[in-house]
């Protein structure tokens, strides 16, 4: 076939693309030119050779965080994105503090920052917006802030340039730092996200805070999972947290310690939270409370654990208007960092606070109340609690919360779980109609 009539009869091209370049070149180049073909076939592969060996050298000098950073679009920088930035910082009593809070788009990050903003004070959200769980749910708690005045930057935490402009932008007077890899038994599937998240992304965070000036305090989210193994009930601050069953406590574990050599070399002040299993509204769709309410209103059955010996496990369920409560108390009683200017001035305060609600429950309890407030009989497969990082019980004793911050738990499961409850079939819609989860 002559390019000529391949070119005068569409209906004749052949359907592989490269085969119609090929003969389209021939109509340009005609048949004396193969020895030029062959010249720009070999510079054209040389040229793909070097450029792919410059974007290997590239990608591998760089961390991941990084690279995927630097080879998107960046979601952050520019005029516009200062003035929201900044916009969202504004303070609006005398006494207001400007909080950079991290995982703003999620579950306790979002009632957090809804909580200060509603009191005057300048927020500023961060969030990565990963997919460990329904994403359109993180998007509809960051619709939620957007209403109400807080800007949620699309990042990472291990993203230090980001964080650097931020504070270069803003001067934070306190960072609630939330965002973290969240789930238990998640970990045994994805252990580096843990790593990269709740040790890798918390040491970020203390880098910037170091060398920020002046320096912010800081308050961030430790876990109950960290007394692991520990059976001297109810837990308190003091107990020993030197076996955890997870490698989600462990990673909090190691944060605490972490927290503890940033504030002894720079002075940073920081408060860690020891949070007990938090529910409610706007909550974790991985977590027991969700998808047993979830799979309830579908027929589906739901694998209830049970301890050794047939003892039923048990957890100080914690509602999030509680934990809420005692973040904002945190940050209100956090003292100013030491090391502002690079030169620690003097110790600075280093806390640990359980935030629990003191009174367990047991798994089974929860499915009761949740059969009664759903008006579905649960399918129960009550089975002997797998070897996946889940501890038997968990206690809370809040003393010195109670002491220090003023703590006081005042809703109790039935009562969470039925605002709980309400909010999920608004959000979801009541069983039978389409919906989201
Ligand atoms: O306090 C914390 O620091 C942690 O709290 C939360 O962990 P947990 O207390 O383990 O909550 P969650 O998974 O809801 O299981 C609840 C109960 O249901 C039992 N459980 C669980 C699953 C199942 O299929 N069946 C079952 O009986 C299970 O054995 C358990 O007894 C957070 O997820 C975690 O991120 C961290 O913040």
């Amino acid at each position: 076939m002559s390019s000529f009539s391949s070119h005068s009869n569409p209906d004749a091209f052949p359907s592989t693309p490269g085969k119609v370049k090929m003969e389209r070149s021939n109509i340009y180049f005609g048949r004396g030119s193969t020895r030029w073909q062959s010249s720009v076939a070999k510079l054209f592969f040389w040229t793909v050779v070097v450029v792919g060996l410059i974007v290997i050298f590239f990608m591998r000098s760089s961390s991941p965080v990084e690279t995927r950073r630097l080879l998107s679009t960046p979601h952050w920088g520019g005029h516009d994105w200062e003035k929201r930035v900044r916009y969202s910082c504004r303070v609006k009593t005398e006494k207001g503090i400007v909080v950079l809070v991290t995982g703003a788009a999620g579950f306790v990050g979002s009632h957090v920052s809804l909580a200060l903003k509603r009191r005057g004070d300048g927020v500023l959200g961060l969030d990565n917006f990963n997919d460990y769980y329904d994403q359109s749910l993180k998007r509809a708690r960051q619709g939620l802030l957007d209403k109400q005045g807080v800007f949620v930057v699309e990042g990472d935490i291990n993203d230090a340039p980001l964080l650097k402009k931020l504070f270069d932008v803003v001067p934070f007077t306190h960072v609630m730092h939330l965002a973290a890899q969240a789930g238990v038994r998640y970990a045994m599937q994805n252990p580096n996200s843990y790593v990269h998240s709740n040790i890798a992304g918390l040491v970020t965070i203390f880098e910037i805070c170091k060398s920020a000036n002046p320096q912010p305090a800081i308050v961030w989210a430790s876990s109950s999972s960290v007394y692991g193994l520990n059976s001297k009930v109810p837990f308190s601050e003091s107990d020993r947290t030197d076996q955890p069953a997870s490698l989600y406590a462990a990673t909090k574990k190691a944060g605490e310690e972490i927290a503890h050599t940033y504030n002894h070399i720079y002075g940073l002040s920081i408060t860690g939270l020891r949070f007990f299993t938090v529910y409610g509204p706007w909550g974790r769709p991985d977590m027991a409370y969700f998808f047993f309410t979830k799979d309830i209103l579908q027929g589906k059955s739901i694998d209830v654990y049970q301890g050794l010996n047939k003892v039923d496990v048990a957890r100080d369920f914690t509602y999030i208007d509680d934990i809420a409560k005692g973040c904002v108390a945190a940050l209100d009683t956090a003292k100013k960092s030491t090391g502002s200017g690079g030169k620690k001035k003097g110790p600075a305060q280093l806390r640990i606070y359980n935030l629990g609600n003191t009174s367990p429950v047991s798994v089974p309890d929860l499915v009761n109340i949740l059969e009664r407030l759903l008006k579905v009989k649960a399918k129960k497969n009550i089975i002997s609690m797998p070897s996946n990082g889940d501890v038997p019980f968990t206690h809370a004793n809040v003393s010195l919360a109670h002491t220090e911050l003023g703590y006081q738990p005042t809703t109790d499961l039935q009562t969470g779980l039925k605002k709980f409850v309400k909010w999920y079939l608004s959000y979801y819609g009541v069983p039978g109609r389409i919906s989201k989860g």
